[in-house]
């Protein structure tokens, strides 16, 4: 196993431009991949969630092609639902936004599909959609266990109606609905059953849907009203934001050393959920400045907060580590989906700070964090998930060193972290 070892950072300052957005990158190329003529997508992000999809669509007969650094794509679209002859088996790795959508879009395509992963997207459930699915007829079998990937999906014509869908584990389950519903032969009206998580994520597809002309009415969250029989039309270019999640790790090195960092190709226009991370990091005691097309920090003394991270799920991590810094108790709620995300991220999270001296309170969906006197050295395991590599890189803002295994696993999403991450910091040693 590889390790990365950071040495204590004595100051952070400059800029960053963060890479494309992962959840803008997979939505904007399944739409395309369905939609009417060529969309050229720019600021594409490059990393193991988008090449799943990529490599899916490949093999789902969509011609693309990609510039060299894979960050521009042109994709030739297909005018509706795939259509295959012969049988597809499908490798998303632990791609969420490759797995959920495409099943959806898959079940009202033609053709006979496998939708496997990784082993530990096998843990991680598909139950509620496969069951909306089937409230209007899809056929899709589990291949091992019940609720979970992978899938035998026989695609074909579906007459859309009323659809019920479990909105309490995951949002990417009304997403994967939402985008294939205008592909439905008649209109649908889908209805949240419990309460509906990662809401903002919503707005991404809801927005996404609306650039490649497919409007959608929605009824405060709960119940969405979208036409059958629909076509998307290409927006000719689609240029995806930087992505917000990843901007949060240096927006946090700022707010913790006291420089001024600022990051670019995300602002106050974006559409993702994750740029209320920065709210946090003023609450908490920061100074932000924003731009639409930049957010800065300045740092100051850090105090704790207590709040329901609901809506930021994946920035929400970065804020457990800068707990590290803050005066205080710092209690995160509502949170319980970290659970089947990349690892059991609460159960991790605990671990992985309890052994840097932090004083850590578990709970089912909430997490609390008491920074220690002075942190202790440790080698932080990562568990195969990009964002607790990631989060944990703050650590090196202290006095302590800190060694992070595997650090190659922000190959998900974001696989140059660590050295954009140094771009920032300057170190006496
Ligand atoms: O739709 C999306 O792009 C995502 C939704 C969120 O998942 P959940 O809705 O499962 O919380 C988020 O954690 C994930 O990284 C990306
Ligand atoms: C939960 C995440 O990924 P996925 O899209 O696979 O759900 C994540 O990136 O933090």
């Amino acid at each position: 196993m590889q390790q990365l070892r950071l040495e204590p950072i004595d100051k952070v300052q400059g800029t960053v431009n963060v890479p494309g957005s992962k959840s803008l990158s997979n939505r904007a190329l399944l739409l395309a991949a369905l939609a009417e003529g060529d969309t050229l997508l720019t600021n594409l992000l490059d990393s193991d969630d988008i090449r799943h999809m990529l490599d899916a669509l490949q093999k789902l007969g969509i011609q693309y092609q990609l510039n060299e650094d894979k960050t521009q794509c042109l994709v030739k679209g297909n005018g509706g639902a795939f259509s295959c002859a012969q049988p597809v088996n499908l490798f998303l790795g632990n791609a969420g936004t490759a797995m959920r959508p495409l099943c959806a879009a898959l079940a009202v395509s033609q053709g006979d599909f496998i939708l496997t992963g990784e082993p530990r997207m096998e843990e991680r459930p598909i139950g509620a959609l496969v069951d909306a699915l089937r409230q209007v007829g899809a056929q899709i079998e589990y291949q091992k266990n019940t609720d979970y990937p992978p899938l035998k999906i026989h695609g074909a014509a579906l007459s859309g109606g009323k659809i019920e869908v479990d909105g309490s584990v995951s949002s990417q389950f009304l997403t994967a609905i939402l985008m294939a519903a205008p592909l439905f032969t008649t209109d649908s009206t889908i209805s949240i059953i419990g309460e509906l998580v990662s809401k903002p994520y919503i707005d991404i597809t809801l927005d996404t849907m609306a650039r490649f002309g497919v409007t959608v009415e929605n009824g405060n969250y709960q119940h969405f009203n979208i036409k059958g029989r629909q076509t998307y039309r290409s927006p000719g270019t689609f240029l995806v934001e930087g992505d917000a999640s990843s901007a949060s790790y240096f927006l946090a090195a700022g707010a913790i050393k006291g420089g001024t960092v600022r990051v670019t190709g995300v602002g106050s226009e974006s559409i993702q959920g994750d740029i209320r991370f920065a709210d946090v990091l003023e609450n908490m005691g920061a100074k932000i400045t924003w731009g639409n097309d930049f957010i800065e920090v300045t740092g100051a003394p850090l105090t704790a907060i207590n709040m329901d991270m609901n809506h930021i799920p994946d920035a929400a991590m970065t804020i457990a580590t800068t707990a590290l810094f803050a005066q205080g108790t710092t209690k995160m709620t509502n949170i319980y989906n970290w659970r089947v995300k990349e690892t059991d991220r609460l159960a991790a999270m605990a671990t992985e700070l309890k052994k840097l001296g932090a004083r850590v309170i578990e709970g089912h969906d909430f997490i609390e964090v008491t920074a220690p006197e002075s942190l202790q050295e440790a080698q932080i395991d990562t568990y195969n998930d990009h964002r607790i590599a990631m989060c944990f890189a703050l650590v090196a803002l202290s006095d302590t060193a800190v060694v992070i295994n595997d650090p190659d696993c922000t190959a998900k999403t974001f696989p140059d972290f660590f050295q954009r991450f140094k771009s920032i910091c300057v170190s006496n040693n």
